[in-house]
């Protein structure tokens, strides 16, 4: 299926949030985001050694970290541009470990309101159908 104008700009949006709003450390990350349809966003964390703790597994913190940028980012997708917001509250459940390997990132927009912005995060190791991560998050929006 081919990629709408919306879709485009929508994936422009999300693109130019994840190379200019967050730390250098999140950037470093080097999330991409691959493409974004009406309900939310697909993205990719790549394989990185750096995010294994001792036991060999993505640690905790980094995948809090990455669900809670590729949430921004897909609201700027869903904004057309990057809106200036907070996280008010996540929840994260994982369910299974991740090899520091590339991750699938889904992101879907719940709610999207003039105040709050509501989102579910899935992650699953590339190529593996069975969900390892989930974050639901609220985002308030600090434009006015
Ligand atoms: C282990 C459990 C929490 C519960 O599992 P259950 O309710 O028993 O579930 P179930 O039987 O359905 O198994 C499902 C899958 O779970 C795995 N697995 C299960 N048992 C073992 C085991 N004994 N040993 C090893 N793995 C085990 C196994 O892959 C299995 O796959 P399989 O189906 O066999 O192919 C699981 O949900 C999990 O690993 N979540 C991800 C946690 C995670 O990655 N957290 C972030 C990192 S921690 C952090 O960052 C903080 C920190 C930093 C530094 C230092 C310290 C902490």
């Amino acid at each position: 299926m081919s990629e709408t104008a919306i879709e485009k700009d929508a994936l422009t949006a999300a693109r130019d949030t994840l190379a200019t709003v967050f730390a250098p450390w999140i950037a470093a990350l080097e999330i991409e985001a691959l493409a974004a349809d009406e309900t939310g966003v697909n993205f990719r964390l790549p394989e990185n050694r750096d995010l294994a703790h001792a036991g060999g597994v993505i640690c905790g913190q980094a995948t809090a970290s990455a669900a809670d940028t590729c949430a921004v980012a897909a609201l700027s997708a869903a904004n057309g541009r990057f809106r200036t917001c907070t996280t008010v509250d996540m929840t994260t459940h994982f369910i299974r470990p991740l090899k520091p390997d590339p991750v699938a990132i889904r992101v879907e927009v719940l709610s999207n309101g003039r105040r709050m912005a509501y989102v579910r995060v899935e992650m699953r190791a590339e190529g593996d159908t069975r969900l390892a991560f989930t974050a639901t998050g609220a985002y308030a929006y600090l434009d006015g």
